[in-house]
């Protein structure tokens, strides 16, 4: 079978990005250069689909938003005061073409266009219901399910449908929707991952992040909220809230690797945070070190905040080369392992004869953690001790982060001691899950989390109906694992 299940898949990405705008001249332009923005959201794939009044129209292609959505003979394919816009790292169904978003259809009611940030952890069950039922697939991913369940759905207008086939899946959705009753944004009820909403004039905007905004010189509304529906067309802007409501629990992620630095999360700086990250990781973790050295980009803020809140002066005792792209997208183990050399080099005048505390923000497989700590000893450092800008990641994402399989995760494999003796460094420290929610301003509620930390210990917010039915083990047991 072509169609790939998220718990089969080994490699190790990201998430996606999407963006929309209702009411603009060349409303592709804008969504190209929203979607440049979101690139480091998801680098396999990008997409638009515009709608002029009458028609609708997609370009989809491989690759990056640069060298697809900058050709002028793609662009003029694509008229129209309405867009959506979509960058992929796939969670569910191979990277090809053909789930390359966004997903169009024309339904008995008109055209239907989605995308989608995240991951619906009972796809494969809906998508069986549906195959039997006479539903024919174009694309092997989760997003599919939805229209065909706006298609099958017996309610009236696009609105109602789409909310009736909300209301069966499970798992995370950020969603933009278009169709010619107007443009649809929406959260799922636990609001895992996130959605902004900006104006520019008499425009309105949907983005994954705020940096999308701030790209087009729009400005920030406010978030759409879990489990809200925001419908944008001539007639206005209304929102609704179809959905029981629920303890909202968006992705503690987000703020340590995820979003852009320069982006504004749940009204938080996502910079600010991670410095907080790191001066708690300081005070949880000290060591007496000569250099706080970042492991770029993503470890930077917290390793600044690391510096100030220990006094330990911030070096950049490893460079890294642009021209290289992340490591997440290599796609066997050895070329992941020449990607990292290829991406990061050691400052040696610098750190030769020094004692190093190395900051990043996550140890995943720790083919990152075991190459660095090697390549700064190889530079001559005398001490090199390892801090992590998040608590150890033990568990899979199953909510549109492609984690690989738990088997690989370091963390789940051994101890933090171990570990440490794994990647060579003389001492290895993670930030507790209260150290981070301190950092975000809060106490952690043990008995029901502000927040999906799950990577970190276990507790899904969800069910995991498919991953369930896979190992044919009740989602509980992962619940109570940590
Ligand atoms: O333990 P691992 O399996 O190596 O994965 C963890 C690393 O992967 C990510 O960085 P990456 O280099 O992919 O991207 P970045 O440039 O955004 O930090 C993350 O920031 C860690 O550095
Ligand atoms: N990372 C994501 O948000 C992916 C969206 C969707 N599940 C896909 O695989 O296309
Ligand atoms: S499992 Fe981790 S990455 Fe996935 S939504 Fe929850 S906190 Fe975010
Ligand atoms: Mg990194």
């Amino acid at each position: 079978m072509l169609t790939t299940n998220p718990f089969d898949d080994d490699k190790l990405r990201e998430e996606c990005g999407i963006f929309g705008i209702w009411g603009a001249e060349n409303a592709a332009s804008f969504v190209a250069l929203g979607l440049h923005a979101l690139q480091h959201r998801g680098q396999e794939a990008a997409g638009i689909t515009v709608f002029d009044g009458k028609h609708f129209h997609s370009h989809r292609a491989m690759g990056h938003v640069a060298g697809n959505f900058d050709r002028d003979d793609v662009m003029r394919k694509l008229p129209g005061r309405t867009a959506i816009g979509h960058v992929r790292y796939s969670t569910t169904g191979e990277t090809a073409l053909r789930n390359v978003q966004p997903l169009f259809a024309d339904l008995a009611q008109g055209g239907f266009a989605v995308a989608h940030n995240g991951n619906l952890s009972n796809a494969m069950k809906l998508r069986r219901t549906l195959n039997r039922r006479g539903s024919i697939f174009q694309s092997t991913g989760d997003t599919e399910v939805i229209i065909h369940l706006v298609a099958t759905s017996d309610r009236g207008n696009n609105l109602d449908k789409l909310t009736d086939a909300l209301k069966q899946v499970e798992g995370a959705y950020s969603l933009v929707v278009l169709t010619d009753e107007g443009l649809v944004a929406c959260r799922d009820p636990l609001g895992i991952r996130p959605l902004v909403m900006g104006k520019l004039g008499e425009a309105t905007i949907f983005a994954s992040e705020t940096v999308a905004l701030d790209v087009i010189g729009a400005s920030y509304l406010r978030d759409v909220e879990p489990g809200e529906l925001v419908l944008v067309n001539d007639t206005g802007i209304r929102s609704y809230r179809p959905f029981e409501k629920v303890a909202p629990r968006p992705c503690i992620f987000e703020h340590v690797y995820f979003s852009r630095p320069d982006s504004i999360a749940e009204g938080q700086s996502v910079y600010e945070v991670r410095k907080n990250i790191g001066a708690e990781l300081a005070r949880e973790a000290p060591v007496e070190a000569d250099y706080v050295v970042p492991v770029p980009d993503s470890g930077v803020p917290a390793a600044l905040g690391y510096s100030q809140a220990s006094a330990i002066p911030f070096e950049l005792g490893i460079i890294r080369s642009h021209y290289v792209g992340r490591t997440f997208i290599q796609p066997s183990q050895e070329v992941r392992h020449l990607g990292v050399k290829l991406k990061h080099n050691a400052n040696s005048a610098l750190v030769r004869g020094k004692r190093i505390v190395l900051v990043d923000d996550s140890i995943v497989r720790g083919t990152t953690s075991v190459k660095l700590v090697q390549m700064m000893r190889d530079a001559g450092a005398r001490e090199v001790h390892m801090r992590i800008a998040s608590p150890p990641t033990t568990h899979s994402c199953f909510y549109g982060v492609d984690t690989p399989e738990r088997a690989k995760l370091l963390a789940a494999q051994m101890s933090v001691a171990a570990m440490a003796d794994y990647i060579n460094a003389d001492s290895l420290a993670f930030i507790s899950i209260e150290g981070l929610y301190r950092a975000l301003g809060e106490e952690r509620d043990n008995n029901q989390p502000q927040r999906c930390d799950a990577c970190f210990t276990g507790n899904y917010p969800t069910s995991l109906t498919d991953l369930t039915e896979k190992e044919g083990a009740p989602s509980l047991s992962l619940v109570a694992s940590r």
